[in-house]
């Protein structure tokens, strides 16, 4: 099976092209690719497969195996996989999801694809809630992205343990399918400072999807305007929401690192 290694911001994925390869057990393919020592290594698994309506389809795996609705990062390679590919040919597509249809469009310099837009929906978020986990509590806002989020904020991040906090939230009785966590950090009223634990990956270098959910929370509450910069640990995504019963605009890079096929 021929696959490829792509990343948005260090958020990485082995993505396979099912117009011409089958993936049989995605899920338990997902779980071995994704292994950092006895794998390829990456956060999850991403086919890219046909669809019926839209340009291409996305059905994406994290590194446990789970099914993920969305994904942010992810969305942004099959872009530009499909692109690069011939497999779309245009620089407008539309992309299916587990979560619906999204709309992209590709930047495009000599050929290839260097930065994509995303129409993330509209974001669906929820009052402010509280919740106790490992002897603390802790506050958070609810977001659906296409996929669940639970955002918290704190004035600094670096200092934030997120190996111990981010499982006890994503586990919690409170979400019976599990949740993305967002530590967020308030830099100024353009800039968001975040680390995610994603459900199902672990804490990871970026989250498209939680890059989003942050802003909306923090849009909603008034901390930052409309259009903010997110800096992850791989690197920075541009959100832009206009208005709250509009779309959400992700810009962010996708890059190819290489292409390999698993031994017989
Ligand atoms: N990395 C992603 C989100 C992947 C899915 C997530 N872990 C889930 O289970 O919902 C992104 O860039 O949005």
């Amino acid at each position: 099976m021929r696959f490829t290694k792509m990343h948005g911001l260090g958020n990485d994925y082995v993505y396979v092209n099912c117009y011409e390869e089958k993936v049989e057990e995605p899920e338990r393919m997902a779980k071995q690719l994704c292994d950092r020592h006895f794998g390829i290594g990456a956060d999850g698994l991403i086919l890219i497969c046909p669809s019926e309506h839209a340009d291409c389809r996305m059905e994406m795996y994290n590194a446990d195996g789970s099914r993920g609705a969305m994904c942010g990062n992810g969305i942004r390679c099959v872009a530009k996989y499909v692109y690069e590919a011939g497999l779309v040919e245009r620089e407008r597509m539309k992309v299916e999801t587990d979560s619906g249809i999204r709309r992209l469009v590709c930047r495009v310099r000599e050929g290839r694809v260097y930065l994509v837009d995303v129409d993330m929906g509209v974001p669906a978020l929820f009052p402010r809630e509280s919740l106790s986990a490992g002897g603390s509590s802790f506050s958070f806002t609810p977001v659906d992205m296409g996929n669940p989020h639970a955002v918290l904020f704190y004035s600094d991040v670096d200092s934030v343990d997120v190996e111990q906090i981010g499982p006890a939230i994503e586990n919690h009785k409170r979400f019976p399918g599990r949740t993305n966590v967002e530590f967020a950090q308030i830099t100024d009223a353009q800039n968001i400072k975040l680390r995610v634990w994603e459900r199902g990956s672990g804490e990871t270098m970026a989250c498209g999807t939680g890059a989003c959910a942050a802003c909306a929370a923090a849009m909603a509450m008034g901390l930052v305007k409309r259009k903010v910069t997110v800096r992850l640990p791989g690197g920075k995504l541009d959100i832009t929401w206009s208005k709250a019963d509009g779309p959400m605009i992700l810009t962010g890079p996708a890059k190819k690192v290489f292409c390999g096929s698993l031994c017989p």
